[in-house]
């Protein structure tokens, strides 16, 4: 019975969320948080889910599961979201008034829709998913586990070693698993942009404009930065949408404010490929960047008091921080420049800490999506209990999509 454990990480954007769903650029990186899978065959037609971040444990008869006739366009996925199948799931499941549930788990079941062959559907599998990353805090919960989701059922169905898959490069695999945790991410949050999903999948630093080639930026990895969870709930497809309201009442005024927001990227970019600059001044004006960004998204509507409250904790230590992700809530990211103290830093975090936000020091890059063929199954308890560590020990020889 093929038993495999799949892992993405999560991601925080440096500069252009919500900009970068209308066709602006954004630079974001990968997190050294992940989520991480357990997929395995059964024998006895079911499909269990454990998703312990969302409280969801369910059991589906496979044959009961809607599914639609096989599409044309094997492997790639249909280039329009399927919204009657949605709605169909949404049916099936019925955990609406959970929307956190029922968005996993129609995520899943769409994705098995097209992609479970009819060995695997008759013979049925467990999926389980644990994440070192906070729901819906603008980390990219979301992304990672669809780029679970997306390698999983690949992996388990045979997709990627097919009689068409065969042969494939490295890339083209990526970008096939990257296609269908996009579609994934549709079903989570209505409208993405890619750029969550992208990262997650590819790992490392970029920058990301929807339907062009991904631009790597290796400097990147030198940056810290400190992330504060407010923990103010919120919802991405809520904030898109919201922000969606604002550019259609106001067009004249907030496509300048996106190609503003476009411009930042560009500015960070030429900053990092200025031959020679001296790091303290690159870093001072990365800072000023972070300051342009978040004014920018406060007047988009993104913002939240929660936030502005790290902003100005930070800013009487002389930090710069901005929100990321979507925002309404969620987290903050602070750069720590290469001069400020340990004891600044420790101080800045008591600070937050005592608002009642969860501070954690990063560095972004690292890798993306992750596959690991274990020998014998697992039980899910098992698998459950595991952390970090255990996944990422040496002795686990993941390979990854690079
Ligand atoms: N570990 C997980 N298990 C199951 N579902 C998850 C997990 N992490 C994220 N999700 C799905 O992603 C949604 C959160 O996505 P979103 O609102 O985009 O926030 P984020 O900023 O964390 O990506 C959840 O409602 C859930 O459907
Ligand atoms: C606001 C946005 O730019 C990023 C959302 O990220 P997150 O789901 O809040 O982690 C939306 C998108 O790019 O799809
Ligand atoms: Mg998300």
């Amino acid at each position: 019975m093929p038993s495999y454990f799949t892992s993405a990480p999560g991601k925080v954007i440096l500069f252009g969320e919500h900009a970068v769903v209308y066709s602006k650029v954004a630079t974001a990186g990968s997190l050294g948080l992940r989520s991480y899978n357990l997929v395995q065959e059964r024998t006895d037609g079911a499909i269990e889910v454990n998703f312990p971040d969302v409280q969801l444990v369910r059991t589906w008869r496979s044959s009961d599961i809607p599914r639609q006739a096989r599409w044309e366009g094997y492997p790639y996925p249909p280039s329009t979201m399927n919204t009657e199948l949605v709605d169909q799931l949404t049916k099936f499941v019925d955990l609406a008034e959970h929307t956190n549930r029922s968005h996993a788990a129609v995520a899943l079941l769409y994705l098995h829709s097209y992609l479970s062959t009819d060995e695997i559907a008759s013979s049925g599998y467990d999926f389980s998913v644990r994440s070192d990353l906070p729901v819906g805090a603008g980390l990219g919960s979301s992304a990672s586990y669809s780029v679970c989701l997306a390698t999983a059922l690949l992996q388990l169905n045979g997709h990627l070693s097919s009689s068409i898959t065969a042969g494939w490069t490295v890339a083209e695999q990526r970008d096939l698993v990257n296609q269908w945790a996009f579609q994934a991410e549709k079903v989570i949050h209505g409208n993405p942009s890619g750029i969550d999903n992208t990262v997650s999948t590819l790992g490392g630093a970029v920058m990301f404009k929807k339907g062009e080639k991904i631009k790597p930026l290796p400097g990147f990895q030198s940056l810290r930065f400190l992330l504060t969870n407010t923990r103010v709930p919120r919802e991405t497809q809520v904030q898109v949408a919201n922000v969606r309201k604002l550019h259609d009442k106001f067009p004249n005024i907030v496509n300048p404010m996106l190609d503003a927001i476009h411009e930042i990227s560009v500015s960070c970019e030429e900053l990092f490929s200025q031959p020679g600059l001296d790091r303290s001044h690159l870093l001072t004006r990365f800072g000023e960047l972070v300051d342009v960004n978040h004014g920018l998204l406060t007047a988009l509507g993104v913002s939240h008091p929660v936030l502005e409250k790290v902003r100005e904790i930070s800013s009487r230590i002389g930090l710069k921080s901005k929100l990321t992700g979507a925002g309404g809530g969620g987290c903050a990211l602070t750069l720590i420049r290469d001069d400020v103290s340990p004891e600044t830093v420790a101080e800045v975090k008591r600070l937050l800490e005592a608002e009642g936000f969860q501070c954690m020091e990063t560095q972004v890059g690292g890798h993306g999506a992750g596959i690991l063929t274990l020998e014998q199954p697992m039980s899910i308890e098992e698998f459950l209990s595991h952390d970090k560590a255990y996944f990422e020990a040496a002795t686990h020889n993941w390979t990854y999509f690079e």
